[in-house]
């Protein structure tokens, strides 16, 4: 995960970045990027033991935007937190490329809502996102290329001396991803990272979502509250319900790319879709 090893992924990010399209699905019969196979993940044990997710299953392909959806509480930030080695799983496996998690990945950059904790105001943005990669022991060169094409990607190029709490609440999760970025993990995992800025910001950062995956090859797994949001941006939405949670249904999103915030969101199959997941969400359980 981000920060936690001396692997470097620029290789296989570079070869993704060659092109600016979105890459070719996985081939068939490839191993998918990230399966999740049967998992369970309970919080502490013996009699007081709660079973917070019962049994998950499902996989993301190379170059696939994925969000997760499902009620509070349900256990959404528990399986990314076991998805980035943070947490063991009770049962099941988790693997990238076939290989199973057994700790943090480094092919897994994390970026929380919170981006006003996970900043350091001590630190210039530069230095912030400079933090991450001190492990990497890359040339200073190579360390300024990454901060100068991670801030650019974002649009935040002019503020890499400033301090985040200079810098409004959207520029700080811009940020955030920049210093994932900056990482050039191969799999972005976001964990209801737009939930604290204003509608217009919130499009913005959706659409660089986007661009991300479409740019860098990055394969994108977003945990979102927004049903809009999910539809907007997945190719597959893997919808969370029943206590403990397990996949109510994953949703193919049929809808034309590239997506626009105006022209996507007025077509009918939009509707749809997010009528769909809506309806799964709100079932009985
Ligand atoms: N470290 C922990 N120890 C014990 N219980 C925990 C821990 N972390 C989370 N839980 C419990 O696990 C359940 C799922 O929490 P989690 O944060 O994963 O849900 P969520 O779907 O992300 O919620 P929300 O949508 O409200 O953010 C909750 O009942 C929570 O209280």
């Amino acid at each position: 995960m981000i920060a936690t090893s001396a692997q470097d992924p620029h290789a296989h990010v570079e070869s993704a970045r060659r092109g600016t399209t979105r890459p070719e699905s996985a081939p068939r019969g490839a191993e998918p990027r990230l399966d999740v196979a049967g998992l369970g993940k309970s919080y502490g044990s013996g009699a007081t033991a709660k079973e917070v997710i019962g049994d998950l299953t499902f996989s993301v392909e190379a170059g696939e935007v994925v969000c997760i959806v499902g009620p509070s509480g349900i256990g959404k930030t528990t399986l990314l937190k076991c998805l980035a080695g943070l947490h063991p799983a009770s049962k099941g496996e988790m693997r990238i490329d076939g290989r199973t998690i057994s700790g943090p990945p480094p092919e897994i950059a994390l970026v929380f809502q919170d981006y006003s904790r996970s900043l350091m105001p001590w630190l210039t943005v530069e230095k912030n996102l400079l933090l991450p990669l001190r492990h990497l022991r890359l040339p200073r060169t190579e360390l300024r290329a990454r901060c100068e094409e991670a801030l650019e990607a974002v649009g935040l190029t002019h503020a890499a001396g400033q301090y985040p709490w200079q810098l409004s609440g959207g520029m700080q999760q811009r940020v955030a991803i920049a210093r994932a970025l900056a990482y050039r993990p191969e799999i972005l995992i976001m964990d209801e990272p737009f939930a604290s800025v204003d509608a217009q910001t919130r499009f913005d950062l959706e659409d660089l979502c986007l661009r991300i995956r479409d740019g860098f090859g990055m394969t994108i797994l977003v945990v979102t509250h927004d049903i809009d949001e999910a539809v907007y941006l997945a190719d597959r939405v893997v919808v969370l319900g029943s206590r403990p949670a397990r996949v109510l249904q994953v949703v193919d999103v049929d809808l034309p790319s590239p997506r626009d915030q105006i022209s996507t969101r007025a077509l009918p199959e939009f509707a749809a879709q997010r009528t769909e997941v809506l309806a799964l969400i709100k079932r009985p359980a």
